[in-house]
C-alpha cells in the first residue's frame, strides 16, 4: 500500500499553534498506516503542496476575532478544494474553556468559507502568551484586555489567567492530550 499524504499548514506568531501541529504531526507518523506529514506555515504553502495532500490539516491561532494566516490562505480555496479531506483547528488563549463551540466554528468557517470548511471536522485547543516575544501592538491590545479583566467585578478564573500570565510575563495552557481525538479523526480518514 503507498503512504497517504498529510499537509499540515499552520498560522502561529508565538509558537503555540506550530507546536500543537508538531504534536499531531509526531502522532500522525506513529499510526500503522504510516503517512507522509508535511509542516508548513500557511505563508510558506503553495497549490502544489496543498493538491498532494489527501488529507489537509489548518490550524490557526485566534487573535481577536481572527485566524492568523487565514486571508492568505483563502486565496488558495481552489487548491484547498481538491483535497478529498479537511480538517481545522483553532488554539487560543480560552479556547473552548470559555467560547461555546459554535463560536469558534463559527469563526472558522467566517475565515475558509462555507465551500471549503463547512461540515468539515473543527478543533478548538488552548494556547498561551508569551511576552518575552510579543510585538509591541500586540502587548499594548493585551494590555487593554488586561485591565479591562481586572476592572471586572465578577471575574473568572480564565480572565484571572489571563491576568496572571500578562503579569508573569506569559503562561502556557496547551496540552498535547486536547488532540487525541483530531488525531483520531485523521486516522480514520487515512483507512478510507
Ligand atoms: C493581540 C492578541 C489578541 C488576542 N486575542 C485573543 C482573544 O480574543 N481570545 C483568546 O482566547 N485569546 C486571544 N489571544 C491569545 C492567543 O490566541 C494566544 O496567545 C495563542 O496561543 C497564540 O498562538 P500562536 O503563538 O500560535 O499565534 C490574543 C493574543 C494576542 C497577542
Amino acid at each position: 500500500m503507498t503512504s497517504k499524504n498529510v499537509v499540515i499548514l499552520y498560522g502561529s506568531n508565538y509558537g503555540f499553534t506550530e507546536r500543537y501541529s508538531r504534536w499531531i504531526a509526531e502522532d500522525l507518523r506513529e499510526l500503522e498506516t504510516q503517512p507522509t506529514v508535511i509542516l508548513s506555515p500557511i505563508a510558506e504553502a503553495t497549490d502544489e503542496l496543498i493538491e498532494s495532500a489527501d488529507v489537509l490539516i489548518v490550524g490557526a491561532s485566534y487573535l481577536g476575532g481572527f485566524l492568523t494566516g487565514a486571508p492568505t490562505l483563502r486565496k488558495r480555496r481552489e487548491a484547498m478544494a481538491k483535497v478529498p479531506h479537511r480538517v481545522f483547528f483553532t488554539v487560543c488563549f480560552n479556547g473552548l474553556a470559555v467560547y461555546p463551540r459554535e463560536y469558534l466554528d463559527n469563526r472558522v468557517l467566517k475565515s475558509y468559507k462555507e465551500e471549503i470548511a463547512g461540515g468539515r471536522p473543527m478543533f478548538h485547543f488552548r494556547g498561551g502568551l508569551d511576552l518575552s516575544q510579543m510585538t509591541r501592538t500586540h502587548k499594548t491590545v493585551l494590555a487593554g484586555v488586561r485591565t479591562a479583566y481586572k476592572l471586572k467585578p465578577h471575574a473568572n478564573e480564565y480572565d484571572k489567567q489571563m491576568v496572571e500570565s500578562f503579569d508573569n510575563g506569559g503562561g502556557d495552557y496547551t496540552n498535547r492530550e486536547d488532540t487525541k481525538p483530531l488525531v483520531a479523526t485523521v486516522a480514520e480518514m487515512l483507512q478510507k
